[in-house]
């Protein structure tokens, strides 16, 4: 049957990808997690094929059929061309990232896999009703190593805005996260970017702020090797830094493709047991920066970035102070 060789043939990409020509059992798929603009997936091979070893060792990347996506060739691409090389101080906080062509049973099988787990509760309510293009329309996925493979837990947050927006008033009592975060709490919605602390705590000298921020994320005081990354992260926002409301009013030779993307990204630890004479009982092996995708503009978004700065600023969420449940860095400078 065709659907099968062309299964096969996914099978026989995904073999080569770890080097090896001449795979033997079969290939699997299952669902991980989602984002809002992305699915996940894990790769299983079957006990008796000779991949065994890498079982659930790498996930599969689709995007999803909504207008902010763009094709994962040109993904890829404008990754390569625009993200990467602001990484050459330390690129292995980049994940390796592969095109992987798919073929139609595979695409169906995984649209197919969303509306079961929709149909079983399995699904977040939030992500319901949107699936994959076709595969006539988007052949590709991404394939990358599973940062959840082997020994340790992995810990993932957004550090968001790491730079004040250059259109919060003067008298700010609060940074562009913990503004927007107090908005939408006050409208009882959050999301991913809300992880419980201000970003700016991520960055603070003082040894017990950062530990209490990141005790939001993970239980333990180990933090030493996360402040390099976001310090790096935090330079590159301030590096790409026309992202005030006067800029989203006023696009015209403007492009917010990286600045947003900095600004949206997702951290992600992998903290493992240290060995018994080190001094902390766990260490931080691998921090990875994800979801680098340049965020296009398109698609309603530059009226979204407008809108939501209009607001913070209008409704004066920058300059009132974030009450019991935010505490933002800026109010105690
Ligand atoms: O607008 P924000 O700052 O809330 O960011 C959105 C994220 O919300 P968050 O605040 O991180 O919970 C949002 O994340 P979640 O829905 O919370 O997973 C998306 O990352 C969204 O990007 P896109 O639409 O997938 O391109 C993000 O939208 P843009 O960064 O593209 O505006
Ligand atoms: N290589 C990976 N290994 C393990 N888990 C991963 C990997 N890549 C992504 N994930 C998980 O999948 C989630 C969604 O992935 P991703 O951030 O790429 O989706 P997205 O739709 O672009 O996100 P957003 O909601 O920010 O738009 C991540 O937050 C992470 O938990």
């Amino acid at each position: 049957m065709q659907a099968d060789n062309d299964v096969e043939a996914v099978f026989h990409r995904i073999a080569t990808y770890f080097g090896t020509l001449t795979p033997t059992g079969s290939i699997s798929f299952s669902y991980l997690t989602e984002g809002a603009a992305n699915t996940i997936w894990n790769v299983h091979f079957s006990q008796d094929s000779n991949l065994s070893q890498h079982d659930a060792s790498v996930v599969l990347r689709l995007r999803k059929d909504i207008s902010s996506t763009i094709p994962t060739q040109g993904l890829k691409e404008q990754f390569e061309e625009r993200i990467a090389p602001l990484f050459l101080f330390d690129p292995s906080l980049l994940l390796p990232v592969d095109l992987l062509q798919l073929c139609p049973a595979v695409v169906e099988d995984m649209n197919q896999k969303l509306h079961h787990l929709e149909a079983t509760d399995q699904r977040k309510a939030l992500r319901i009703g949107v699936y994959h293009p076709s595969f006539d329309i988007e052949p590709y996925a991404m394939i990358m190593p599973n940062l959840g493979h082997g020994a340790g837990i992995v810990v993932e947050f957004k550090p968001k805005w790491l730079a004040q927006s250059p259109s919060a008033p003067r008298n700010a009592q609060q940074c562009r996260t913990c503004a927007l975060n107090a908005l939408r709490r006050s409208r009882g919605v959050s999301g991913r970017g809300d992880s419980g602390f201000c970003p700016f705590d991520l960055l603070s000298s003082h040894n017990g702020i950062l530990s209490s921020a990141l005790r939001q994320i993970w239980d333990d005081e180990e933090s030493s090797n996360v402040q390099p990354a976001l310090r790096q992260l935090q330079k590159l926002q301030r590096q790409h830094n026309e992202v005030g409301l006067h800029d989203f009013l006023n696009p015209v030779d403007k492009d917010f493709s990286v600045a947003m993307a900095l600004r949206d990204c997702s951290v992600v630890l992998k903290i493992v047991e240290a060995a018994p004479r080190e001094e902390c009982r766990l260490c931080i092996p691998a921090v990875k920066l994800l979801d680098l995708d340049l965020k296009d503009a398109g698609g309603g978004k530059l009226a979204k970035w407008a809108r939501m700065e209009a607001e913070l600023i209008e409704e004066g969420w920058y300059t009132t102070k974030g009450g019991p449940t935010i505490r933002c860095a800026m109010a105690f400078q």
